[in-house]
């Protein structure tokens, strides 16, 4: 099966593009598009807050010249608007990053694939704007299922996709992992770092916790790590059931969101060493057919600079990867097939 623990350090994605030049500390657009939902009103509001943005576009086909007024009240260095429906590529012009969480969220007893039907045209349609429009952007992809959607937009950006431009945005996973192992530790979470690969769904939530040395108390394979990795994996659920039908996690996905916005808007501006997970065409799991993958990723002013390898990992993580591959392949597969049938 997958039998490589130990993998070797991987070449670093080697792609220059179109610069996003590092001198643009305070002329940067960020885009949300799905701004007047459950994830886009706290996000945008976050995204006010951060300095590195100088001008915010927050589009929506509900209610985001709304959001917009009021979060342009708010008194910090960017500029704020809002547009209708019809002016998505108004919203896009001269974007450097998109944020998408546009799309409907889940209900109990749904699995992030049953979204697949309504998400991937919404994801797929704002792809074709973005592709047109502002095709140099950093995309980072929010609308479930991740392990499709991404997939979809790279397919739809066909000759133009950069994959050093492309993040499915799986931080909440991270966020969930440092938290909840915190609570069994009793350590702090943001001392907690818990690199999480794989894809944002179930089983495919792979988290490394023998990397983080708070877990390494953990019996690995024992029934408290068993309870821990079942949490990091579902714990999506636990929101959905909890909002009884009006949605998922929204409030810990925009603090998720913008954490990552502001890990890639570091590394834009220059910042060196920044590493963090994400859900990106990646070269490591390639020989099995996986496309993409998510694994801690080194951000540069170009995007992705370096994909690391997953380095060591427990034996009961490699049956953790194993379970993941092929849910992911599928996945991954049903989002390339839809784009190629569109
Ligand atoms: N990646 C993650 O970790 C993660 C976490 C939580 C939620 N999500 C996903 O994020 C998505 C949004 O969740 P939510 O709770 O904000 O949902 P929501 O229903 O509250 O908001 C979605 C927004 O998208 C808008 N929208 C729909 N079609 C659009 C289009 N074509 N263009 C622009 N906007 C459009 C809607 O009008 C709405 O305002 C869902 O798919 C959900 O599953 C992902
Ligand atoms: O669980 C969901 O459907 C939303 C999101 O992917 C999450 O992990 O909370």
């Amino acid at each position: 099966m997958f039998s490589r623990i130990n993998r070797i350090a991987a070449p670093a994605v080697a792609r220059s593009t179109r610069g996003f030049a590092s001198s643009s500390a305070r002329q940067t657009k960020v885009a949300v598009l799905g701004a007047g939902g459950g994830i886009g009103q706290p996000l945008s509001l976050l995204l006010k807050m951060e300095p590195l943005i100088s001008s915010l576009s927050l589009y929506d086909i509900r209610g985001a010249p709304g959001v917009a007024a009021d979060v342009s009240h708010v008194d910090t260095y960017s500029t704020v608007k809002g547009y209708p429906q019809d002016q998505l590529d108004a919203a896009l012009d001269g974007a450097n990053i998109v944020v998408i969480p546009a799309g409907v969220p889940r209900k109990p007893g749904m699995t992030r694939d049953d979204l697949f039907n309504t998400n991937a045209s919404i994801v797929q349609g704002l792809a074709k704007a973005c592709a047109n429009v502002c095709p140099d952007a950093h995309m980072l992809i929010i609308s479930n299922p991740v392990n499709s959607t991404v997939p979809i937009v790279a397919s739809t950006y066909g000759p133009k996709f950069n994959p050093r431009r492309l993040f499915g945005v799986t931080t909440l996973d991270v966020v969930r992992s440092s938290r909840f192992l915190s609570e069994v530790t009793g350590d702090k979470p943001e001392d907690i770092k818990v690199t999480v690969v794989g894809g944002h769904s179930g089983v495919t939530i792979v988290p490394l916790l023998s990397q983080t040395p708070q877990a390494k108390s953990l019996q690995f394979g024992g029934a408290e790590w068993s309870k821990l990795v079942h949490r990091i994996q579902f714990g999506g659920d636990e929101v959905v059931q909890a909002k009884d039908g009006a949605g998922s996690a929204t409030l810990s996905m925009a603090y998720a969101a913008a954490k990552f916005t502001n890990s890639l808007l570091r590394a834009l501006n220059g910042e060196k060493g920044v590493i963090v997970p994400s859900f990106v065409r990646s070269p490591l799991f390639e020989a099995e057919g996986v496309d993409f993958f998510s694994s801690n990723i080194e951000l540069g002013e170009e995007g992705v600079e370096k994909i690391h390898e997953l380095g060591a990992i427990s034996p009961e993580e490699q049956n953790l990867l194993d379970a993941c591959i092929p849910d992911l392949i599928k996945n991954i597969k049903k989002g390339q097939d839809f784009a190629s049938s569109a």
